[in-house]
């Protein structure tokens, strides 16, 4: 009990915007996350690391409530949202980006972009402007179909409509996949945006060991479902990158 407690004042999970304990977490008979804990904090960039298949995407649907975890439990802002559903995680905060984007082909961007707005934390029934300074791109393309849009442009897209409900956590499960090299720093640069302004912790999944050294403020490394090695950023060393990230 003390050393709970000990943890609960000297790791910061008082005033944690996300903390995960003990996240079991599978499909049917299959446990495909077990034990994890993983803490983010207010304003933090945290990385989850490791190779395909391991459990990253499994770990942030259960965060969204997408998949409902085995057994352990989720709090955000000290709220312990385990059982509530999707929408109501939206709703209080949590922006998630899945991997591949899906956005509506068939909706044009602002049509998107709206349908971001049902999220709102605040009851905002109009998009910010901010949000076209941070993607300019979106404001010339705000009436053709997102399908027309090129992958780097849907992500942005994706990205935009996670933000237009003004979140306090993002979730971003491998933004930059599948997207062209040239691409790849626009997006770079809209995380380090967010970074910069600090309004907004993000849980970001990343398989780019350079950049995520250079943005995140943590990292976890998740190996067959488990948290095999985590750190301040600085500290993600050589063998565990060698042991756990490659091929
Ligand atoms: N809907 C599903 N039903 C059953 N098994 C699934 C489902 N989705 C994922 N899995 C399995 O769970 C395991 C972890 O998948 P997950 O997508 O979480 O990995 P990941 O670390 O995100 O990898 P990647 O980077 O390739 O997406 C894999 O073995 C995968 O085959």
């Amino acid at each position: 009990m003390m050393i709970r407690l000990l943890r609960f004042i000297w790791e910061g999970e008082w005033s944690a915007v996300l903390n995960l304990q003990n996240i079991e977490a599978g499909y049917g008979e299959s446990m495909v996350v077990r034990q994890v804990n993983l803490l983010v904090k207010p304003g933090q960039i945290v990385c989850l690391m490791g190779r395909n298949g391991v459990g990253k995407s499994t770990l942030m649907k259960s965060i969204m409530g997408l998949i409902k975890p085995k057994s352990g439990s989720i709090q955000y802002h000290e709220r312990d949202i385990t059982t509530i559903p999707p929408d109501q995680r939206a709703k209080s905060g949590i922006g998630y980006v899945p991997q591949g984007r899906e956005i509506f082909p068939q909706l044009t961007v602002e049509e998107n972009l709206l349908l971001g707005l049902e999220a709102a934390t605040d009851g905002r029934k109009k998009l910010p402007e901010s949000l076209f300074d941070t993607f300019p791109v979106l404001r010339d393309m705000l009436y053709r179909k997102g399908g027309d849009l090129s992958g780097g442009q849907q992500q942005q897209l994706a990205i935009a409509r996670a933000l237009a409900a003004g979140p306090k956590l993002l979730l971003l499960d491998e933004p930059m996949e599948g997207i062209q090299p040239s691409i790849v720093m626009e997006i770079e640069a809209i995380i380090e945006t967010i970074k910069r302004r600090r309004e907004i912790a993000v849980l970001l999944v990343e398989q780019s060991l350079e950049f995520a050294t250079s943005i995140a403020d943590y990292y976890y490394v998740i190996d067959r479902g488990t948290i095999a090695a985590e750190g301040h950023a600085e500290q993600l060393s050589e063998d565990q990158v060698r042991k756990h990230l490659t091929v």
